[in-house]
C-alpha cells in the first residue's frame, strides 16, 4: 500500500503506518452497507490521500482515508480505475466491548503491529474531532473544515452514530446536529450540499439548511466530502410513518396532501434559486435513450425482468412520441432520488425533505442536470406503492388514495396537477421502477417483488386509461 501513497502534508513520514492496512480493508469493506461495488471481487485498495487527525501514539489514533477500491467493471460497463471511498480509521490497543461491532481487524504487520484498527465514527473521541475542526474551521493537509458563519457550533454536544441502512454515514451530535460523511465520493459539486445551500439562500425552511461542511482538495480535484446540518429532533420518517398507519389499517391521505405541498414548495424554490431549461425533442430523446438504456442494463442485471421489456419500452416510446410532436418540458433542479425515506416530519407536523444526493449510482454531471419535477413526483408515486405493496396483505388501495391526495397537494401550491402529464408520468415511474429492480437485486433480494409488481403494472398499462396509470 506504501508505494502508491500521495499522501496530504500531515503524513508522518517515517514509513507508512497503513501500510499493512490494506488486506483488512479488503475483507471488511465489500460487507458495509454503503460499499456500492457489491457482487464485483475487490482486486487492490490503494491510498488516495491520507491525514492523521490524531497521532497513533496517543491512546486513540485517528486517520482520514480516501482510498480507491479496485475491481472488474460491471458487466457490460467500460473500464474505470476504481470508485474512491472516504473512511475514519480508528487505531486502539484493544477495543472496548461497545466498540466491537466497529472492529476492522487486527494489524500484524509495520508500524501499527499489535494495534486494532476499527470504524472510528463509532468512537465519540474522533466524532468531537471532527465537530472541532468544522467549528473552528481547521485546515488539516488537503482537508478544508468549513462553517456558515451565520451559525454557532456549539462544542461539548455528544456523539452517536446513526445506525440506520443508509448509503453513507451519519453522526448525531446531541440530537443538534447531523454530519452525514459520503462514502463514495467522486471530485466536483455535490448536490447533497449544492441544493440545501440554493434553498437556504432562497429561505426555504423545508430543507435543513447545511450548518457546516468538509471539503478536500487533491491536486486539482474538489470532493465535498461531509455536511453538517441542523438535526430535526423527535423526527419520523415518511416511510416509518407509512408503514405504522397501514399496520393500522389507517389513511396517509392527509399527510400525502402534507407532502405533495412540502414537494411543490422545494420545487418552487429551486426553480427560482437554480437555472431552468426548456426540453426540446433532442434533450427528450436523450431522455428517453438514457432511460432504454438503463431498461437494457437493468435486463441483463435482473433476467425476472426480461418478459416485461417490450411492455416497458412502450413507456419510454410514448414519451418519445409526443417530443416528436413537437410537446416540450420545462426542466429545473430537482431532489432526484425522492421517496418517503427523504421526508422527516419533525413532531409539530412540518414536513422536510432530506438526502439530495439523488441516486448514488448516476454520475455526478447527470445528477445536476435540470430534469422535469415530475421526476420527484414519480418518486414519491412509487414510494406509496412501495409502502403499500411491503404490507400485508398488498393495499392498493391504499396506495391509489395517497397518490390521489399527493398530487392534490402538489397541484395546491405549483398551480399544476401532476396527473394532467400521464406520459412523462408514467415514464419516470418505469425508470424508477427498473431502478429499483436493479437496487433490491443488489441490496436487498428479498424485496425484489415489490418494485416487480410495478413493473408488470408499467408494462401492461396505457396512460390514457385514467385509472390504471393516473394516481
Ligand atoms: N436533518 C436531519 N434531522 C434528523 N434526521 C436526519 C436528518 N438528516 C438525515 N436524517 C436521518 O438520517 C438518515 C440518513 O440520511 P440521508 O441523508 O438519507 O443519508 P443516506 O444518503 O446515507 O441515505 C435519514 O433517513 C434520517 O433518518
Ligand atoms: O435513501 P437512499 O439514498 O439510500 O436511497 C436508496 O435506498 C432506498 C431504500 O432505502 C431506495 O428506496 C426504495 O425503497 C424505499 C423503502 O425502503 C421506498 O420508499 C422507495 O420508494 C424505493 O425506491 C432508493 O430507491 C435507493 O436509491
Amino acid at each position: 500500500m506504501a508505494e502508491t501513497v500521495t499522501p496530504f502534508n500531515t503524513t508522518p513520514s517515517s514509513g507508512h503506518p497503513l501500510a499493512s492496512l490494506e488486506p483488512l480493508l479488503r475483507e471488511w469493506l465489500p460487507r458495509q452497507r454503503w460499499f456500492a461495488g457489491k457482487g464485483r471481487p475487490v482486486t487492490g485498495i490503494t491510498p488516495v490521500a491520507v491525514t492523521e487527525l490524531l497521532p497513533p501514539d496517543g491512546r486513540i489514533g485517528l486517520y482520514h482515508l480516501l482510498v480507491r477500491v479496485h475491481q472488474p467493471p460491471a458487466l457490460g460497463a467500460p473500464a474505470h480505475p476504481g470508485d474512491c471511498y472516504q473512511l475514519l480509521i480508528g487505531v486502539r490497543e484493544a477495543l472496548p466491548p461497545r466498540l466491537a461491532p466497529a472492529l476492522i481487524g487486527h494489524v500484524t504487520e509495520g508500524p501499527l503491529a499489535g494495534r486494532t484498527v476499527y470504524e472510528a465514527l463509532y468512537d465519540p473521541r474522533p466524532a468531537d474531532v471532527l465537530l472541532e475542526a468544522l467549528r473552528t474551521q481547521a485546515r488539516i493537509g488537503g482537508l478544508r473544515f468549513d462553517r456558515d458563519p451565520g451559525q454557532e457550533i456549539r462544542d461539548g454536544l455528544v456523539a452517536r452514530v446513526m445506525t440506520a441502512e443508509q448509503s453513507n454515514s451519519s453522526i448525531v451530535y446531541g440530537d443538534t446536529f447531523i454530519l452525514k460523511l459520503l462514502r463514495r465520493v467522486v471530485p466536483g459539486v455535490n448536490p447533497d450540499l449544492e441544493i440545501p445551500l440554493a434553498l437556504a439562500r432562497e429561505g426555504c425552511a423545508r430543507v435543513p439548511a447545511p450548518t457546516g461542511w468538509l471539503h478536500a482538495e487533491l491536486d486539482d480535484d474538489s470532493y465535498v466530502l461531509a455536511v453538517l446540518q441542523p438535526f430535526v429532533s423527535g423526527a419520523s420518517d415518511g416511510w416509518e410513518l407509512a408503514l405504522r398507519e397501514l399496520a393500522k389499517g389507517e389513511d396517509f391521505v392527509a399527510e400525502a396532501r402534507s407532502l405533495g405541498r412540502a414537494t411543490a414548495e422545494v420545487h418552487t424554490a429551486l426553480a427560482r434559486a437554480l437555472p431552468t431549461v426548456t426540453l426540446g425533442q433532442a434533450q427528450l430523446g436523450l431522455l428517453v435513450d438514457g432511460m432504454t438504456e438503463r431498461l437494457e442494463a437493468a435486463v441483463q442485471a435482473v433476467p425476472a425482468l426480461r418478459p416485461y421489456e417490450p411492455g416497458l419500452r412502450s413507456a419510454f416510446r410514448a414519451l418519445a412520441d409526443l417530443a416528436e410532436e413537437g410537446r416540450t418540458w420545462t426542466a429545473q433542479r430537482v431532489h432526484g432520488d425522492l421517496h418517503l425515506g427523504q421526508c422527516l416530519r419533525s413532531p409539530s407536523g412540518a414536513w422536510s425533505l432530506i438526502d439530495f444526493e439523488g441516486e448514488p449510482a448516476r454520475p455526478l454531471a447527470e445528477r445536476r442536470m435540470p430534469q422535469p419535477v415530475l421526476r420527484d413526483v414519480a418518486g414519491m408515486l412509487r414510494s406509496f406503492d412501495y409502502a403499500a405493496h411491503s404490507a400485508s396483505p398488498p393495499a392498493p388501495e391504499w396506495a391509489h388514495r395517497c397518490r390521489s391526495a399527493f398530487c392534490a397537494g402538489y397541484a395546491e401550491v405549483a398551480g399544476r396537477d401532476p396527473r394532467t402529464d400521464p406520459v412523462l408520468l408514467r415514464a419516470y415511474e418505469t425508470d424508477k421502477a427498473v431502478y429499483e429492480v436493479v437496487y433490491e437485486a443488489r441490496h436487498r433480494p428479498d424485496w425484489l417483488g415489490v418494485p416487480l409488481s410495478a413493473v408488470r403494472r408499467l408494462a401492461t398499462s396505457d396512460p390514457t386509461l385514467a385509472r390504471e396509470t393516473s394516481p
